[in-house]
């Protein structure tokens, strides 16, 4: 089994040094880039679109980790595709069609990821997973970095480690929110396989990034 894949999140970089944080991240030993896109609509909060995408995709060529916290997201699939990401995971909240979402995703030959507020259901997932690359389980509730990490969760990962597993397919299963170096270990013990970090990665400065990662992918 390959080793949990760091996917640090952008969204507790310091802006005003965007491209410097995010080859600062890429040297330090990020697997993945995640980048929280926010719309003040499906969460409240506003963050950025795919002009910032197009902007630090030469920086680095680790893989973008697109999470779409926007609803309508349908139209908007084409423009983070041309922008650069690499995995594009929607909200089975966020419109009444996350099937032709999945499938749009995939036409546009990018990685479909499927994500999951902490209140729904691992059930949801039920005839998602054929059309699935990813699976993302929020263990808190999207829209702000910074926020505690929602136990009953755990138990949410266990369930779709198994329907991942039943399923044949390769899957990554990836958990995002107050994940640090306890909450990580217990992600990986219910079967997570990538982890996406913002304040625990960011926290120290530049210069403890690559502690961080590090310390994440230990468990
Ligand atoms: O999608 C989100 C929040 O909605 C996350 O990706 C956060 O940005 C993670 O931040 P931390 O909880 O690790 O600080
Ligand atoms: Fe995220």
């Amino acid at each position: 089994m390959q080793p949990v894949r760091i996917a640090p999140s952008i969204l507790s970089a310091d802006f005003a040094r965007l491209g410097a944080e995010v080859q600062a991240i890429d040297q330090a030993g990020a697997d993945w880039i995640h980048i929280d896109v926010m719309d003040g609509h499906f969460v409240p909060n506003i963050s950025f679109g795919p002009p910032i995408i197009k902007a630090i995709r030469p920086l680095t060529t680790k893989p973008f980790d697109v999470h779409l916290m926007i609803a309508p997201v349908d139209r908007y699939l084409d423009a983070f595709a041309e922008a650069g990401a690499d995995t594009i995971s929607v909200h089975v909240e966020a419109g009444p069609h996350i099937h032709r979402s999945l499938q749009h995703i995939k036409s546009l030959g990018k990685r479909a990821g499927v994500v999951l507020c902490p209140g729904t259901p691992a059930k949801s997932l039920d005839y998602l997973l054929e059309l699935a690359d990813l699976v993302l389980v929020m263990s808190v509730n999207p829209g702000f970095g910074g926020q505690k990490f929602i136990d009953n969760q755990l138990k949410k990962i266990a369930a779709i480690r198994k329907m991942i597993d039943a399923s044949g397919r390769d899957i990554d299963l990836e958990v995002d929110g107050g994940v640090d170096h306890d909450t990580a270990r217990r992600c990986i013990e219910a079967g997570a396989d990538a982890l996406v970090a913002g304040t625990s990665v960011f926290k120290d400065g530049p210069d403890g990034y690559a502690r961080n990662i590090a310390g994440l992918r230990a468990g």
